[in-house]
């Protein structure tokens, strides 16, 4: 199936060509994100990946082409139903210093909040109450929900900002380099995290640098100078060839039993 095939089950970006300032960031991508699938976003610096996720998400508006979410442009979504299919975790998650994690988290209910400045949409429920509670459990962020976000360590803040985004049950996750400053054991977490949500059915978009991580993915999208190079599987997406084209780095791809290693060979 073309990409250009409106696709009920996924976000689909449609001969997209996205400029960021005056620059052409994103030149011509079509690529299909399903739910349930964890997709990965690969290559080099400056090659479009966070403009492609912005306008993905539809806060970059493209100059043609565009982009389907369940079949339908993403235009015609209201602004109320866009935010609640899509979450998005920027590269620097703003979290408020001062409140508590658990009231964090429940900002991604959408429900508003005066204490927060945000004008109440309506009435908190019992179900907002539980949406909350499984996100914090499935983030693992439970037992420190009554510190302040202040209290907490980098990776610790990642996984609130996780949280939060969970809490409002999206149908897709775009996160702009989630692993960013984690040490191993938190980057691994992280993605494992997400490996369970896609399980559930979420559709994971992230931005990777980590080709060793990106490789546990379902699927990849290496972008080069803001055209796609090659979508697919990580076998057939990381190989010798296509790396040394987009990142002009050698290197060997090694099978770890099922995992895939990439080495540089400089
Ligand atoms: N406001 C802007 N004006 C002009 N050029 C821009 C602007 N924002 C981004 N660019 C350029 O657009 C290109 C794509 O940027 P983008 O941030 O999407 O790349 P990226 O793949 O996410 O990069 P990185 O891995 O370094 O975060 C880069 O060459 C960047 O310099």
């Amino acid at each position: 199936m073309t990409p250009s095939t409106p696709l009920a089950d996924s976000l689909q970006a449609n001969n997209l060509h996205v400029h960021a300032g005056t620059f052409p960031a994103v030149r011509g991508v079509s690529a299909s994100f399903g739910t349930g699938t964890f997709s990965a976003v690969i290559g080099p610096n400056g090659a479009g990946k966070s403009t492609l996720l912005r306008a993905l998400l539809g806060l970059n508006k493209p100059e043609s082409g565009g982009v389907c979410l369940f079949g339908r442009p993403l235009q015609s979504w209201s602004r109320p139903e866009r935010s609640r299919a899509l979450a998005y975790l920027a590269q620097t998650e703003g979290l408020p210093d001062s409140t508590k994690v658990r009231d964090v988290v429940a900002l991604g209910r959408g429900a508003g909040d005066w204490r927060f400045g945000l004008l109440p949409t309506r009435p908190w429920t019992d179900d907002d109450d539980a949406a909350v509670d499984s996100a914090l459990d499935r983030t693992d962020t439970r037992r420190f929900e009554g510190r302040k976000v202040a209290e907490l360590s980098g990776g610790e803040r990642q996984r609130v900002a996780l949280a939060r985004a969970l809490a409002g049950q999206p149908r897709f996750l775009l996160l702009d380099e989630p692993t960013n400053h984690l040490d191993l054991a938190y980057a691994l977490e992280v993605i494992r995290y997400l490996r369970c949500e896609v399980a559930g059915g979420l559709g994971v978009v992230a931005v990777l640098h980590d080709l060793n991580l990106a490789a546990r993915a379902d699927w990849l999208l290496l972008l080069h100078q803001g055209e796609v190079l090659a979508a697919g599987p990580p076998a057939e997406v990381l190989t010798p060839e296509n790396l040394l084209a987009s990142y002009g780095v050698r290197v060997s791809v090694l099978r770890h039993g099922d995992r895939l290693v990439i080495l540089p060979e400089d």
